[in-house]
């Protein structure tokens, strides 16, 4: 068990009485792993993702971070301490430079150092922004950097667990590739897990694992 990260057990969620999107979900995520869930529009990929992320509370069953459950530890500190998420539509803070989008998210986590500048700016370069860029308001940015600015805002953040919803679904294809290259290397080489929502099979294909969203049941796809 201790390589596992996030558990669902027989996890079931319904929005109206009755009528479950989730039906007893019972899946593992490793530590150091990049999962991709793709499936049908309406088949409950997001309801997934936000019951993962700590956004909302299953109706039946148990969600646990690294042994324990989310809901006994709190969703707010779950999703402020343990957990970071990435949206396709960036979520930034518009009125705000990319370095202080980070250190500002960094500061609401608790991360409050005197070097929290310095690793900000490192890692907005490493994500592939240029200098000048860093210090623009995002909403002068590109899609592409204001997501690479929601990536490096994520990877500050100190969390084992990453998720994204759709993190590509408004770029173009070669920089929805340079931004999954990201992930592969956050993965690898920070050790960190991502669990993905993607409508893009071709991107699905270089996750560790496929998961397929289908008839209110996870299962994973063996087509590698
Ligand atoms: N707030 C809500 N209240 C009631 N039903 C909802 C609500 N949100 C989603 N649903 C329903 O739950 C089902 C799953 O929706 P969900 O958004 O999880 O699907 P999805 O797989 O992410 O779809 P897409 O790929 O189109 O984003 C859909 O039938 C949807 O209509």
């Amino acid at each position: 068990m201790e390589n596992i990260i996030l558990s669902f057990e027989n996890v079931s969620y319904s929005y109206e009485q009755n009528k479950n999107i989730l039906d007893d979900i019972d899946i593992d995520f490793e530590k150091g792993k990049f999962y991709t869930i793709i499936g049908e529009s309406g088949s409950g990929k997001t309801t997934f993702i936000s019951l993962a992320a700590g956004l909302d509370i299953q109706t039946e069953g148990n969600i646990l971070y690294k042994s324990k459950s989310i809901k006994e530890m709190g969703l707010e500190k779950f999703r402020n301490k343990d957990m970071s998420i990435i949206f396709q539509g960036y979520n930034l803070l518009n009125y705000m430079s990319a370095l202080e989008n980070i250190t500002s998210a960094m500061s609401i986590k608790g991360i409050k150092t005197e070097a929290n500048n310095e690793i900000a700016i490192k890692m907005l370069y490493r994500v592939g922004l240029k200098k000048n860029q860093i210090y623009q308001k995002v909403l002068t940015l590109s899609g592409g950097q204001q997501q690479r600015v929601a990536i490096a805002r994520a990877l500050c953040c100190e969390s084992d667990l990453i998720i994204a919803d759709e993190p590509t679904g408004n770029l173009d294809e070669e920089t929805s590739k340079e931004i999954i290259n990201i992930f592969k290397e956050i993965v690898k080489e920070d050790k960190k897990t991502i669990i993905m929502v993607t409508h893009n099979k071709e991107i699905a294909m270089v996750s560790d694992k496929i998961y397929l969203m289908k008839d209110k049941k996870l299962n994973e796809l063996n087509i590698k």
